[in-house]
């Protein structure tokens, strides 16, 4: 019998030459770059071809790329209507996987039995990455019963997502920010809800259905949706003098501080730290205006240094991102979309490279039930 490690710890689920990650020096590399050289020199939509198609594109390849995810921003009418009548009080990312389902069955993905086929891959990747940022700003304005504002095509795609959102142009600085913090969240090796979208595409199922699958494992505290929980706490903690106390009253109760440790990083996640480099920069842009939230989390980073340090637990991509979103007008429960509609260029990646080589995803158990026995009618129980 083989091993059963829980997690899967150190266990590899697949081969992949999408991203990789060293956690003891906290380097993460898409396709070979560096991730701090794509969140200053590239742009989400430049990133995301460079996950799908393994390499960076030429100027002409990019262009076109562009104007296919702007010319499919818009989404049906029918899906609209669909959204409206969903519980206001819902969780954005559970609106965000019921739409995507159902965007499954008004734009229904050819048959792809033969699994290699380039041009329907791209073609649905384009599709589904377009419309993921309508979706999560329509429900902004669905969900307060108002109009939602439909996208726009002059702009690019963060500038779009932000203007989506607010119905204004975004300032510049803001744009940027989340252009690079949408490349940050891009992709990151066989996390989760990646490994999620394996296990669906590996049985050629739609590739709507894919990302669906992907967003209810992103939406887990314990993933993607641990960036909203930070938010919460920095807040419950108030005060940068109360976080240490704070702190301790959690450790002690063997509470998780949300943000905090990876299965992976052992060492502070690069994404981390170039998320709260960003927020220096905007507080500095801002005249020295400090973030009572950022100071609070820096404050709580400090003192979990000290506590949870030697365990290796230190800052995650969740830890600093809700807080640089608050400052541009989204709220707590969408940090997780924001994050699903980044990451869903990742998952497309994946969902590509494994229907390469296709093999359907069936592990084995360990079996711990009873020994075969005879069944005992309900009168004898
Ligand atoms: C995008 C992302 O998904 S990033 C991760 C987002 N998730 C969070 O921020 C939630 C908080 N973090 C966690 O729950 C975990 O660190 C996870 C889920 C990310 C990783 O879990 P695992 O790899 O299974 O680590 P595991 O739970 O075994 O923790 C190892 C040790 O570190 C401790 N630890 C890990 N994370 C934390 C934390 N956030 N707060 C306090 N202690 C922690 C554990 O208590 C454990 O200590 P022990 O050895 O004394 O029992
Ligand atoms: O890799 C993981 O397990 C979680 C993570 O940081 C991510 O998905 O970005």
């Amino acid at each position: 019998m083989s091993e059963y490690l829980p997690g899967l710890e150190g266990v590899p689920a697949t081969k992949s030459n999408i991203s990789d990650l060293d956690g003891s020096r906290g380097i993460l590399t898409y396709r070979g770059y560096e991730i701090s050289d794509l969140a200053r020199y590239s742009n989400f939509e430049e990133t995301a071809l460079l996950l799908l198609d393994g390499r960076l594109p030429t100027a002409a390849e990019l262009e076109e790329f562009d104007r296919r995810l702007r010319n499919n921003r818009p989404v049906k009418y029918n899906i609209r209507e669909i959204m409206k009548y969903l519980p206001a009080t819902g969780h954005p990312m559970e609106m965000l996987q019921a739409s995507v389902a159902a965007l499954a069955m008004f734009y229904p993905a050819e048959e792809n039995l033969g699994g290699d086929d380039t041009d329907y891959i791209h073609n649905m990747s384009v599709k589904i990455l377009a419309r993921m940022a309508t979706l999560v700003a329509m429900w902004e304005h669905l969900r307060a019963g108002y109009d939602p504002i439909p996208p726009r095509k002059d702009l690019g795609y963060a500038e779009n997502l932000l203007y989506m959102f607010t119905g204004e142009e975004p300032d510049p600085l803001l744009a940027r920010i989340m252009d690079a913090s949408l490349i940050l969240h891009a992709e990151h090796t066989i996390n989760a809800s990646t490994f999620a979208a394996l296990v669906a595409g590996s049985t050629l199922t739609n590739p709507y259905l894919v990302v669906a699958a992907a967003i209810g494992t992103l939406a887990g505290p314990l993933h993607g949706g641990a960036n909203q929980r930070v938010l919460e706490m920095l807040q419950e903690i108030g005060r940068p003098e109360n976080a240490r106390a704070w702190l301790e009253r959690q450790l002690a109760e063997k509470r998780r501080i949300w943000g905090m440790g990876h299965r992976e990083y052992k060492v502070k996640d690069p994404r981390a730290t170039i998320l709260q480099n960003m927020m220096l920069e905007l507080m500095k842009e801002r005249g020295g205006q400090i973030s009572p939230l950022f100071e609070t989390a820096v404050a709580l980073e400090e003192a979990a240094a000290e506590k949870l340090g030697p365990k290796g637990v230190y800052p995650n991509v969740d830890y600093y991102s809700g807080i640089l979103y608050s400052e541009m007008g989204i709220p707590g429960d969408q940090f997780t979309s924001i994050f699903a509609v980044a990451r869903c260029a990742g998952w497309l990646a994946h969902w590509r490279e494994q229907l390469k080589d296709n093999r359907i995803f069936r592990p084995t158990q360990v079996y711990i039930g009873e020994a075969p026995r005879a069944y005992v009618s309900i009168e004898e129980r």
